[in-house]
């Protein structure tokens, strides 16, 4: 099987603040594809780890914060150029520790309609089922 092939599990976090229910984004750093690009914080799931400790390790590595809990949510798939990834989303409500942009990146508390653009692609389902929980709309910029 070629690499292209292969698919990549990713795990991405959905921080939900509790006073208002915006949910985080921030931009890919500087030097990863799609840099400057609006995604939810994650990363690459690596060998023998659960989703639920790759999002641990991640946000703590990218946000400097410490997941508290952390609640699986939905799967979905997403073929780019670069790469073919299984993204597991899940829905982080508790944290410790203030937020550090370690890898340079801008991060946004959002809410519908969103402000920042633009949005990785992979991204785009989970802002739909997002959009619709709260009785609002997502629609990708064409
Ligand atoms: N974190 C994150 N990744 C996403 C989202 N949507 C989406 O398609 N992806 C894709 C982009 C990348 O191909 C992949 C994540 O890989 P990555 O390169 O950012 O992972 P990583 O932080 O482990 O990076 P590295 O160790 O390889 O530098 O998932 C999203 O909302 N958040």
């Amino acid at each position: 099987m070629s690499v292209a092939a292969q698919r990549i599990d990713v795990a991405a976090g959905v921080l939900l603040r509790a006073t208002d229910g915006a949910f985080l984004m921030s931009t890919r750093p500087t030097g990863k594809v799609c840099a400057g690009c609006w995604e939810f914080p994650g990363g690459k799931v690596e060998a023998g780890e659960t989703v639920e400790q790759a999002i641990g390790r991640e946000l703590h590595e990218e946000l400097g914060i410490t997941v508290q809990q952390v609640e699986r949510w939905q799967v979905t798939e997403h073929d780019y150029p670069h790469a073919r990834v299984r993204l597991h989303w899940c829905k982080v409500r508790a944290w410790q520790g203030d937020f550090e942009m370690r890898e340079g990146q801008a991060m946004c508390w959002q809410t519908f309609p969103l402000t920042v653009t633009p949005i990785l692609p992979g991204a785009y389902p989970v802002l739909q089922l997002l959009a619709r929980e709260r009785g609002a709309s997502f629609s990708p910029v064409a």
